[in-house]
């Protein structure tokens, strides 16, 4: 099982790298790989599994994160309406996203940041993402709200971005322009 021991942090270049494609269909590593990524989710989450282990909590995972370059990530939360988002996708893209921007009122955090980075992360409040699923169907999210948050923040760390690159740095908590926060 994957715990924080191997989880990537900060300064290490492999967070800073685009990620390689995965070969589809994909191989049984690769698909391993991501299936324990999706269990680490639901562990950290899990209030006995994570106490037990010492997980910290998320609901999103990157392989760069664990040290592997590829386009690989893991989503798993409850959105407030009740919606369960549970996937594991190889090779995600945004193929479309508003003009609109929103952002999270409470800032964002990453298992491979261990400090609090204050501020609002400006992300587009609609996306459209194209992507394989672990049981290797092709798939196109149209995604809004915490969601879309959530999967540009995963989709970030393949292209070696982290969530305060995009905070602004005069004024963490300025209104990003043609934008509408998330409480
Ligand atoms: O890349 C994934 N992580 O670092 C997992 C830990 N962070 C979170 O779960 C998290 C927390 C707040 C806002 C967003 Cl958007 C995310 Cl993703
Ligand atoms: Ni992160």
């Amino acid at each position: 099982m994957i715990t924080m021991d191997d989880i990537i942090r900060e300064g290490n270049p492999i967070l800073e790298q685009v990620a390689e494609e995965v070969e589809i269909p994909a191989a049984e590593e690769d698909k391993q790989t991501l299936t324990e990524m999706l269990e680490y989710l639901k562990n950290s989450q899990d209030d006995e599994t994570a106490e037990k282990y010492g997980l910290r909590p998320g609901v999103g995972l990157a392989a760069p994160q664990i040290g592997i370059s590829k386009r690989m990530i893991a989503i798993y939360f409850e959105d407030p309406n009740g919606t369960l988002y549970e996937y594991g996708l190889f090779n995600p893209k945004i193929v479309s996203h508003s003009v609109e921007n929103t952002y999270l009122m409470s800032g964002e955090g990453c298992l491979s940041v261990d400090r609090e980075v204050p501020g609002y992360v400006p992300r587009h409040s609609r996306i459209t993402v194209k992507a394989v699923t672990l049981e290797g169907k092709e798939v196109k999210l149209r995604l809004k709200g915490y969601a879309a948050v959530v999967f540009q923040h995963e989709i970030d760390h393949l292209n070696g971005t982290m969530f305060y690159d995009r905070i602004n740095p005069e004024d963490p908590f300025a209104q990003p322009e043609n934008s509408k926060p998330i409480e």
